[in-house]
């Protein structure tokens, strides 16, 4: 079950399979280069990147300040912990990527992103329990790309943009707009009118922590993430912004 993914139409799951960017160079040589080769070969970059940080950076990758070494607080609240690790956050499309996720061992790098981001800005968890559920989980678990994307998306990796904040109810407007993903993981929300379907309000468990900007689709515009990539988009035509 795949929604919709910014970067391409279709789920490749790649990273289960492929060891260098030199397939799709071999396929774009002796089929077609499009945007879809473009982008695959772009996220291969990342993955690369993130090899090379953990080169550099060691072991400081797995630690709780993350190569900056930062010192900031983090809880470590099991409940909470547990209530996302099992999908019972009162957020449809969190509660729908975890069960994917325990139930698969994949979720889309989209769903990683905000899962990721819920934990650790709107529940304020160590993202290295995050980090290590992953672990647990993922059939392409890899430590430099899921320790580095942790420490990127909780603010202690070597990245300057430290409030990393993806909006919930914005993102499941963008990416779910009927919540087909959402109904398909969670089926008591089947029931529902599509557009409901994220915003199921007493229809679905109650939420376990407020939003950082609240649970409003009328706050959308209210995500860093998605604000950021439109700015880029706008003022630069030029490929290579994902996030
Ligand atoms: C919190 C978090 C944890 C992650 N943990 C892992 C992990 O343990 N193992 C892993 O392989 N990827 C990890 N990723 C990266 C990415 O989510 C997966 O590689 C991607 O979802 C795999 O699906 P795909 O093959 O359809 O990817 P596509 O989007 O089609 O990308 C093609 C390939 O590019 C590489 N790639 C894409 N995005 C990233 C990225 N953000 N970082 C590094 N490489 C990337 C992968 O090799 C991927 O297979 C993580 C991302 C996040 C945000």
């Amino acid at each position: 079950m795949q929604w919709k993914n910014n970067s391409k139409d279709a789920k490749i799951c790649l990273s289960l399979s492929l060891d260098s960017g030199g397939k799709v160079k071999r396929y774009e040589k002796e089929r077609l280069s499009n945007d879809s080769t473009y982008w695959v070969l772009f996220e291969l970059i990342w993955r690369d990147y993130f090899r090379f940080l953990s080169i550099k950076y060691g072991n400081s990758i797995f630690h709780l300040g993350g190569p900056r070494k930062l010192k900031l607080s983090w809880s470590q609240d099991q409940l909470l912990f547990e209530s996302w690790r099992d999908g019972r956050t009162g957020y449809p499309l969190i509660d729908a990527n975890m069960k994917e996720l325990s139930t698969t061992g994949f979720m889309s790098n989209r769903g990683r992103q905000i899962v990721c981001s819920f934990l650790v800005r709107d529940m304020g968890i160590d993202w290295r329990m995050g980090a290590e559920w992953f672990e647990t989980c993922l059939l392409d678990y890899d430590p430099c790309s899921n320790y580095g994307n942790w420490t990127y998306g909780a603010g202690v990796g070597n990245d300057p943009r430290e409030d990393r904040y993806f909006s919930i109810p914005k993102q499941a407007q963008t990416y779910d707009s009927e919540g087909s993903y959402v109904a398909y993981w969670l089926p008591e929300l089947e029931a529902l009118p599509k557009e409901k379907r994220n915003f199921p309000g007493h229809s679905y468990i109650k939420p376990v922590v407020p939003l950082k900007y609240g649970n409003n689709n009328k706050n959308i515009h209210k995500d860093p993430a998605l604000a950021e990539r439109r700015t880029r988009s706008q003022g630069n035509k030029i490929k290579g912004y994902r996030r």
